[in-house]
């Protein structure tokens, strides 16, 4: 029960749900997509029919090896354990119902990376975080998204469509990427926002550059804020 909840498994068991994610995806016959979170595979079968290859990664060894079992007749099909985001794979469409804890982590992994579109399943709530465009609510991952990412929420999915049930609803949301930056880069943003009640002139001064400005990072735009990012990282 630990491991279910650590690693968000709450599995989609609603084929409309599954069909619409895949169709989102839009996958092409020269595509090689990745899948995180193979689970029970309920999007396998919908991903290999189009797909020149499907990559599908689970951390759970135990849904792995029952993977192998379920699918070992699927040709464009490779499936690999362990920690999705610690492996360098290259892939032009990713679809992920992401485990919600882990969710933070994919986003500033999916911007590092270099693809055409990715589909994701997010906690509802999460995903407002990450199209937050101002406002004292936007946080450094919707700065951080809002940057590097085209985000359009598709599609509202209950919580009675996974087993077991989650607590709360999610969101798929249709990923383009804009720009890519890098993890030094996505590491300053969040230093920045450690200090997001202090004035420009005050957290450069605790980041070793020179602000001259009494705005706050409220006040000002993703662009500018990755900037003073990049300027630390020189
Ligand atoms: C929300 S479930 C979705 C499973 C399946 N794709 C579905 O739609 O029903 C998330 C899955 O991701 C797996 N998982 C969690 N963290 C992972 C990681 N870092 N890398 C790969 N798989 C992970 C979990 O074990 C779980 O099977």
């Amino acid at each position: 029960m630990i491991k279910r909840k650590l690693l968000g498994q709450h599995f989609l068991i609603s084929d409309k749900i599954a069909k619409s994610i895949v169709s989102f995806a839009d996958v092409k016959p020269d595509d090689i997509v990745l899948e995180i979170g193979t689970g029970k595979g309920i999007l396998i079968p919908l991903l290999c029919k189009d797909a020149k290859k499907v990559i599908s990664v689970e951390k759970d060894e135990m849904l792995y090896l029952q993977a192998k079992k379920t699918f070992s007749d699927v040709p464009n099909l490779v499936l690999e354990q362990g920690d999705a985001f610690k492996k360098d794979l290259s892939f032009t469409v990713l679809v992920s119902n992401l485990p919600y804890s882990e969710s933070r982590t994919a986003i500033e992994w999916l911007v590092q990376k270099k693809f055409k579109h990715a589909v994701l399943m997010v906690q509802k709530e999460f995903a407002q975080k990450l199209v937050k465009k101002e406002g004292k609510e936007r946080r450094a991952i919707s700065v951080i998204a809002g940057y590097c990412l085209d985000i359009d929420e598709k599609l509202d999915v209950k919580n009675t469509s996974f087993r077991p049930p989650p607590k709360v609803d999610s969101t798929v949301l249709l990923i383009v990427p804009k720009n890519i930056i890098s993890k030094d880069v996505i590491d300053n943003i969040n230093k920045l926002f450690s200090f997001r009640r202090k004035t420009l002139r005050h957290i450069g001064k605790k980041m070793g550059i020179e602000i001259d400005s009494d705005k706050r990072l409220e006040d000002i735009s993703d662009g500018e804020i990755i900037n003073i990012a990049k300027q630390i990282t020189k």
